[in-house]
């Protein structure tokens, strides 16, 4: 028999147009082939165990191979293969079809890129690097014939009959010469075990040397030799399959190990598994805090049944779990469509949903079994909840429980302990709660210092999601405000309307402030004097919490807040008339003296706010000498 024949498609040559878009991808068409010939071998698995095979069903590992001198690559399996009829239909009309739509879908759409990868162009992704293709087959049917299909990715085809003992297929790819780079043993090598390392059937690549023991030397020693073995690429039952009840923590760390090398071990894992009303397995690792480094080379890898498809996993997994590490496996992410269709998808959505729930309730257990060993995670956790918590209100109603504030003595609170907590020493004259906290407890020291001699708390938000978390909870929490330590005196902070006496009268205020008016000379510095308790700092300079959020956000680049940017930096400068200090300014007999000390009050502010430096600096430095030599 021998049958030539066109394939009935519309357009004229895909070929060319399939190679170019696909330029950087061409390595899945082993990815394709590879899981061809495993579902074929599932296929004929399955019928085996329906009572339908009539034959022994015996050793079912795919090989791949490959021959540097004839350059060719070949998959084989001993599936349920095909008759020559079932060529013609699968291979001529599917397969071609399926590229086809493929090009007619994308040829003129520009993220053409963005899909590369995710669509399954199936067998005739071959033609990416053959010039011509064989495939000689033989049916699990009782007295099929084999047949062979020759192609060279034009439209037409040749089919004969072939010799061929054993059931299966066998895909020849004769390689184009500008693919040659794929006839390399470490490159196949490397394509394999990035897409076929966890398939369900094994498959074979090359032969590996194994040291098995042989026999006992004169000394009753034992005796090895080397024994060639088939060297197996991949394992066909990794950890997600398997029964979460089935598997020990050192299980998960092992797997773990393997999947990210050089990586330190995971904090804990989630392993999932849902079988409706989607498909998904998995298991999500929880990192230690990571360096942009590391977060960037050990991303979540997706599966389909088993078969890598991508570590691009945005829009399956939420945003903030985009830092997590692991797999997910899920045979109902669609893979062959935009990205714009994959973000209104159901299933997507489903499993983004069912993800987030899944992580909230593993966070919450944890909270709840053993609070001391999560207190000591947090660090490291802290930067998920706090995400998941200002990007997911799903999250946030749950983690709103077992999220921690942690304050500058180290201690945790939930977000209800910590009301309960300065409910009595931190409320306003207007019955506000007011959480005071520091993004940098070395620089803003002697404010810290200051809120502590009031008895009141300090919580510790230096993490890079803070300033975003402080207003976010402000608008959560119920008549709660949080100001940075440094972002008024003491008193203000928490104005608890206590009026301290001022021991000016409002001639000399009046004249201290046109003393620091000369002597700081600048206009970003809008100067008051106040009657503040004698203990506190003679001069204070502050930003409100308004302005440096406003600042902040301009700097983060927030939509509105641009032109905040632009704006010089205003601070205010209290003056604590109660101070003996401003008391001594009033009272120098020289200006030059007035001038002298209240220069020195101001730059000594100035310094508790890192803000001296320079020549400003260098005379603050010669001042003190002098003072201290008076
Ligand atoms: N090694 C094989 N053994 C038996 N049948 C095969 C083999 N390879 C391909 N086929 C048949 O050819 C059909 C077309 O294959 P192709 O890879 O193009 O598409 P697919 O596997 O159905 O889908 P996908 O696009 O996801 O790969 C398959 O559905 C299968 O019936």
């Amino acid at each position: 028999m021998a049958e030539k024949g066109t394939i009935s498609i519309h357009t004229e040559n895909i070929f060319p147009i399939i190679k170019k878009f696909l330029y950087s991808d061409h390595e899945i068409f082993l990815r394709e082939l590879v899981s061809n010939a495993v579902d074929a071998t599932q296929k004929l698995k399955r019928l085996s165990s329906l009572g339908e095979l009539k034959e022994e069903i015996g050793d079912t590992t795919v090989e791949v191979s490959f021959d540097k001198e004839k350059k060719t690559i070949t998959v084989r399996d001993r599936g349920i293969g095909m008759t020559a009829e079932e060529v013609k239909k699968y291979i001529n009309q599917i397969a071609f079809s399926g590229a086809a739509e493929f090009v007619e879908k994308f040829k003129d759409k520009g993220d053409a890129k963005d899909i590369i990868g995710k669509f399954g162009l199936g067998f005739y992704s071959a033609f990416m690097v053959a010039k011509e293709v064989e495939l000689i087959t033989k049916s699990y049917q009782e007295g099929a014939e084999a047949a062979k299909w020759t192609c060279d990715g034009s439209t037409e085809f040749e089919i004969t009959t072939a010799d061929k003992e054993d059931r299966g297929t066998e895909v020849i790819l004769h390689i184009a010469d500008d693919s040659e780079e794929f006839l390399d043993e470490w490159r196949i090598k490397s394509i394999l075990d990035k897409y076929c390392k966890f398939l369900p059937v094994p498959v074979k690549f090359g032969t590996r040397e194994e040291q098995v023991e042989d026999g006992k030397d004169k000394d009753d020693k034992p005796k090895y030799k080397s024994v060639t073995k088939d060297r197996i690429i991949n394992d066909t039952e990794p950890l997600w399959t398997k029964a979460p009840a089935d598997l020990k923590d050192e299980d998960y760390l092992k797997f773990y190990r393997e999947l990210y090398p050089m990586s330190e071990d995971p904090l804990f894992w989630i392993h999932l598994n849902v079988d409706y009303p989607f498909n998904l397995t998995g298991i999500l690792y929880f990192p230690k805090a990571k360096t942009d480094f590391e977060v960037q080379k050990n991303k979540i890898q997706l599966y389909s049944r088993q078969v890598f498809i991508t570590d691009e996993v945005k829009d399956v997994v939420p945003e903030f779990l985009m830092l997590l590490h692991g797999v997910i496996d899920s045979p109902d992410i669609p893979l062959n469509v935009s990205r714009s269709y994959l973000q209104s998808d159901s299933s997507v959505k489903k499993i983004n949903n069912h993800i987030t729930k899944k992580v909230a309730d593993k966070l919450g257990e944890l909270f709840k079994n053993d609070r001391t060993s999560y207190e000591s995670k947090w660090d490291d956790i802290g930067i998920f909840v706090k995400y998941g918590m200002l990007s997911e209100e799903k999250f946030y109603e749950k983690a709103k429980d077992f999220a921690l504030l942690k304050t500058l003595d180290d201690k945790f609170f939930t977000l209800d302990e910590y009301k309960e907590h300065v409910k009595t020493n931190q409320e306003d004259k207007d019955k506000n709660l007011v959480y005071l906290y520091t993004s940098d407890p070395a620089k803003q020291d002697t404010y810290i210092q200051a809120a502590k001699s009031k008895s009141y708390d300090v919580l510790l938000m230096n993490g890079i999601i803070d300033s975003h978390f402080v207003n976010f909870l402000e608008q959560k929490l119920e008549k709660t405000q949080l100001k940075r330590v440094d972002a008024d005196t003491m008193d203000k902070l928490i104005d608890k309307d206590e009026k301290i006496e001022s021991v000016l009268s409002k001639d000399e205020e009046e004249k201290v402030k046109e003393i620091f008016e000369k002597a700081v000379n600048n206009k970003n510095m809008n100067i008051s004097v106040e009657s503040l308790s004698p203990d506190e700092m003679p001069v204070t300079i502050t930003m409100s919490e308004f302005m440096r959020r406003m600042k902040d956000m301009a700097k983060m680049g927030g939509g509105g807040y641009a032109m905040m940017g632009h704006m010089p930096d205003q601070f205010d400068l209290t003056i604590n008339g109660n101070h003996a200090i401003i008391g001594k300014i009033l009272r120098a007999k020289k200006d030059e003296k007035k001038q002298q000390l209240a220069k020195q009050a101001y730059d000594l502010a100035m310094l508790s706010q890192n803000m001296l430096s320079g020549s400003d600096l260098t005379n603050f430095i010669k001042r003190s000498i002098e003072l201290a030599g008076e």
